[in-house]
């Protein structure tokens, strides 16, 4: 379902959930993810859950000890020959005592689980976050494009490094819960079993409410994850220092608030109905099991008042009965909360068993070393859109320069992606020295090829390691940075700033130095620099923000670093283009004219016009 349909319906016409049982597929793995995580705290946890588990009923046994012997000593007391008080009053002073030190171990076993819980959140959370950017390195350029994919791992990120705790969590709530329940069982069942049916009955009702409202709740989190994702992008352009300069400029401010405060209240709007109906269907069939507490309380309060049980019973039965009612609401609502997380989980799983696109190729040479690079008859359309790129055939030999020219979107960029394989062709083939790209091994491939997109990536890191993403084997080796950056013309600007390769770049982070866009593109330029054994060197528009005589400069240099190299240059400047041995007309996706400058000119088509076009502009 595309995500503008989706948002035109309710919450619950979103994707069909899975049955009731069905979801609990996930707790086993998210127990399982703890125990990984940590042997040790899942063992503490268990320990703690067991201990906090069995001592409340431990405990109510002993106050019925304490009242039964209170009034026993109390009798004592009064009977014609009273025994010494110190002797009736030590046993019921040791049960105080014992008493006092169960509590004691409660709080104890309590505050363990917290102390382990609070540790493992953040280990949890650390793991799944480092699962799910690990698994965003695997997805190809395509699938990240799909809106759906992305879509799911932002929901993925959102939500889902705090649910897999939360499940192992409410499992052993569930766990302890249960054991005390199982203890207090054991004590009811000796006043009536129909006492302990009495119990569960009352608390079933706001159990199926809860389990039927987590649902909706995560119906309503995935119908409105799309306008999440709208109010996350608006967040970040009105808040981000590389949009703002434009924000400001054209008066945005208040276009995007309204716009995010109109996502807000339809958001909300749906959220208040859900909370609404949840709260009040959670208290009028609690009321349920408030009432069913009252009767039994009678009940109980009537048989000891006919002498069927002893004031110490009493106050056994009614505190069993009010802690057991709390424990079984507990359970329940444990249930329904780990049906919630499953449900989210589900979705976290969803993402990282989507399946990655085959990375075949395990070449690491061509079958004709030396050959170039050759496409034949490639054609290829983005997924989902219309052919972009037709019948494409042309040969580069090594030491040979190709420059692309054409008009915006003719389609100049892609043939770059369909050449490092950041897409495959949907028809024809390229060949690397004679092999097909999709054989070769993608890291021998992509160690061949340099190349700078027109939109490379500025990263907020230092200067050095700008240039060092370049070639990760080099990544720190200042030597190569330096080679690189007088390469690419950089080194002149990088000596001046404060902390020369150190300096940090852009204004993310202290002390951080930007750089003009002139600047930026050498950086870009000595990146591509950094791959020493690269024999193919792309470069997509890399000097249109440069001053003309560093172009000059930039492309000189590059001539004389690629003599041998095959080299691929897009540009709309044909005073760049010119010296290229081959230049290619790009036009709607074909190859409309092919020669060196000199014969396009002769040619007199699209070329020439353009050329001419350009060159009196610069009369
Ligand atoms: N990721 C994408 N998904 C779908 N279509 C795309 C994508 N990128 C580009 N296109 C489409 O493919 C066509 C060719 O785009 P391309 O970026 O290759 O053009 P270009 O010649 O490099 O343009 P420019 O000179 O503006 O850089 C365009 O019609 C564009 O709309």
């Amino acid at each position: 379902m595309s995500s503008s349909h989706a948002s035109r319906h309710r919450p619950t016409a979103a994707a069909p959930v899975s049955g009731f049982l069905g979801v609990f597929r996930y707790s086993r793995r998210a127990l399982l993810l703890v125990w990984q995580t940590s042997r040790a705290m899942m063992l503490g946890l268990a320990l703690c859950t067991l201990v906090a588990g069995v001592l409340p009923a431990v405990a109510a046994w002993v106050g019925q000890l304490i009242v039964d012997g209170v009034v026993a000593a109390m009798e004592a007391q009064q009977a014609d020959a009273p025994v010494p008080l110190h002797q009736s009053l030590t046993p019921v002073l040791w049960l105080v005592a014992f008493e006092g030190a169960i509590i004691a171990l409660i709080a104890l076993a309590q505050r363990g689980l917290a102390a382990q819980q609070s540790l493992l959140r953040a280990r949890l959370g650390h793991r799944v976050n480092v699962m799910i950017l690990e698994k965003a390195g695997t997805l190809s350029l395509g699938q990240f494009e799909d809106s759906e994919l992305y879509d799911k791992l932002t929901r993925a990120r959102r939500e889902a490094s705090t649910r897999p705790l939360g499940l192992v969590n409410k499992t052993f709530a569930l766990l302890q819960n249960a054991i005390s329940l199982a203890s207090f069982g054991v004590l009811l069942v000796q006043f009536s079993p129909w006492a302990l049916l009495v119990l569960i009955i009352g608390a079933l009702p706001v159990f199926i409410s809860e389990a039927k409202f987590s649902g909706d709740a995560f119906r309503l989190f995935r119908w409105r994850s799309p306008q999440s994702r709208m109010q996350m992008y608006l967040e970040t352009v009105l808040a981000r220092e590389d949009s703002i300069k434009e924000v400001k400029l054209f008066g945005l401010e208040g276009l995007f608030l309204q716009r995010y405060r109109a996502i807000f209240t339809r958001l909300f709007t749906e959220e208040r109905r859900l909370t609404l109906r949840r709260e009040s269907w959670g208290f009028a069939l609690g009321l349920l099991g408030t009432l069913t507490f009252y009767a039994a309380y009678g009940w109980v309060v009537v048989e000891t008042i006919m002498g069927t049980l002893s004031l110490g019973q009493m106050t056994m039965y009614l505190m069993v009965f009010k802690q057991g009612q709390g424990a079984l609401s507990a359970s329940l609502t444990a249930i329904s909360g780990m049906y919630e997380d499953n449900l989210y989980l589900s979705n976290l799983y969803e993402y990282l068993e989507h399946p990655v696109e085959a990375e075949s190729g395990t070449q690491t040479q061509g079958m004709a070393p030396g050959d170039g690079l050759r496409f034949e008859d490639v054609s290829f359309a983005y997924p989902g859109g219309k052919e972009v790129l037709h019948e494409i055939s042309l040969h580069i030999a090594p030491g040979q320069s190709l420059a692309l020219v054409g008009e915006n979107g003719s389609g100049k960029t892609t043939l770059i992606k369909l050449l490092t394989r950041l897409y495959a062709p949907t028809r024809g083939r390229i060949l690397l020295d004679g092999t097909d790209l999709r054989d070769w091994d993608a890291i021998a491939l992509r160690e061949r090829i340099g190349v700078i997109f027109q939109d490379f990536v500025r990263y907020q890191l230092p200067v050095g390691e700008n240039l060092g993403v370049g070639d990760t084997h080099a990544f720190n080796d200042e030597t190569r940075w330096q080679d690189a950056a007088r390469h690419g013309m950089a080194d002149d600007f990088i000596q001046q700033m404060p902390e020369g390769y150190h300096t940090q770049l852009g204004r993310w982070f202290k002390n951080g130095q930007e750089l003009s866009g002139g600047q930026w593109q050498k950086i870009a330029l000595s990146r591509a620099y950094m791959r020493q054994n690269a024999d193919i060197l792309v470069l997509d528009e890399p000097t249109a923000a440069m001053d003309p005589a560093a172009e000059a400069d930039v492309f000189a240099r590059f001539r004389e670093h690629s003599r041998d190299k095959m080299t691929i240059l897009i540009s709309h400047r044909f005073s760049t283009v010119r010296s290229a041995e081959q230049i290619f007309v790009v036009d709607r996706g074909r190859i409309i004219e092919r020669g060196t400058h000199a014969e396009l000119l002769e040619q007199n088509g699209r070329y020439a016009f353009l050329f001419r076009l350009q060159a009196k502009g610069y009369q």
